[in-house]
């Protein structure tokens, strides 16, 4: 079976691609390289290009006999997402509607989708369960709130089946490939303390130390990127027995403020991060920590690497083997 990854050269779409290539899938990726890198995914068949020019995606699932699509591309930037929302729109639900378009022109039933925890905006209960209410507080989050709204209709009026993932925070790396974050502007916070200890960045800035939280900094759930993965190549194997709109949180159910990440990152280091104290960063809420016993119980989603100190040491070994990120750009 043949399935299409759009951002399948990012950051959680290209350890995705590995994932769902070594259980023996047939993988095609669409990615337009605005922050993607064609290193990261090896040999896999790969069109450069935009997820919605609605001619080269018929194509695509033609030549290549796609019935599953699994769709990473998007705009991502919380902060970004504040000071450029028509951008955000554009990008995520504009193209992603034509995508699907695109989609049902092609006859295909089958798309797992990368929702976000930022749909939920500041919650009023901690773990955060599927059922909490959704009210982004930034339009980046609305944006992927309102691509789950579309494919819930979507399935309703085409059958077009979906399962929408809401993940948390993304970190860390491959354990045996040449794979990582390497986003340009990097602005994750993780990766960003790693390259303040190893000397690569000035400074770390931490925004906001007057939250409600154990130590005034904001409070995020921080997911492996290759148990991301395995949840993605989960949620395939489900649409092939399931059909419906599903929706899913992926966290680790343990939340780390801002300060506790960097505790984490001088020990696996054993050096002292630079870190200057600003302001609070538009959109961003106190504490993000997810509930993930609905994927736990119906798609089999465990956690296994997503341990905060096997998180960022794999981050660190990307780091330390690949000071510049990929290098053809
Ligand atoms: N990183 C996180 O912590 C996180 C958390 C929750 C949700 N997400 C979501 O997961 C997805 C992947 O995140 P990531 O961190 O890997 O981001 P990323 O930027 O590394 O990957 C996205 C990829 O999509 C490509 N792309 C963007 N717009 C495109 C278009 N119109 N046509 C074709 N390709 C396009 C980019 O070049 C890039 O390779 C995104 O949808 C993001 O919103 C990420
Ligand atoms: O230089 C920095 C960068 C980040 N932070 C803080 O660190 C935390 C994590 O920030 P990230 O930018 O790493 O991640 P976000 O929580 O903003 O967003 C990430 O997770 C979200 C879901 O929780 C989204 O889906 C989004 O795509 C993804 O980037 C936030 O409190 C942020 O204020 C700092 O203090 N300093």
């Amino acid at each position: 079976m043949a399935v299409l990854v759009t951002g399948g050269a990012g950051y959680i779409g290209s350890h995705t691609v590995q994932e769902l290539r070594t259980m023996g899938y047939e993988v095609v990726v669409l990615d337009n390289l605005r922050q993607g890198h064609r290193a990261a995914i090896f040999d896999t068949p790969f069109y450069e290009g935009d997820i919605s020019d609605q001619k080269l995606v018929l194509e695509i699932c033609k030549q290549h006999s796609i019935d599953t699509v699994v769709h990473f591309a998007a705009h991502s930037l919380v902060g970004e997402s504040v000071h450029e929302p028509l951008a955000y729109y554009e990008a995520n639900v504009c193209k992603t509607r034509n995508l699907l378009e695109t989609l049902v022109m092609a006859g295909i039933k089958r798309v797992v989708f990368s929702s976000t925890a930022a749909v939920y905006g500041e919650p009023t209960e901690i773990p955060i369960a599927e059922e909490h209410t959704t009210i982004p507080t930034n339009p980046y989050g609305d944006t992927k709130l309102a691509i789950e709204h579309m494919l819930s209709w979507c399935y309703q009026a085409y059958g077009l089946s979906s399962i929408s993932l809401r993940y948390f925070n993304a970190a860390g790396a491959h354990h045996t490939l040449p794979i990582g974050e390497d986003h340009r502007p990097e602005t994750h916070l993780i990766p960003l303390v790693i390259l303040a200890a190893l000397g690569k960045r000035d400074h770390l800035t931490v925004f906001g130390t007057d939250y409600e939280t154990t130590d005034g900094t904001c409070v995020r759930d921080y997911i492996h990127v290759l148990d991301l993965a395995t949840a993605h190549r989960l949620a395939v194997e489900r649409l092939m027995t399931h059909r419906g709109a599903e929706i899913f949180n992926l966290g680790n159910g343990k939340g780390f403020t801002v300060k506790e990440v960097i505790d984490v990152v001088e020990k696996v280091t054993g050096r002292t991060v630079p870190v200057t104290y600003g302001d609070r960063r538009a959109g961003d809420p106190a504490e993000l920590v997810a509930s993930s016993t609905k994927a736990r119980d119906m798609l089999g989603f465990i956690p296994i690497y997503s341990d905060l100190v096997n998180i960022v040491s794999s981050a660190v070994r990307w780091h330390q083997g690949h000071p510049n990120g990929y290098e053809e750009k």
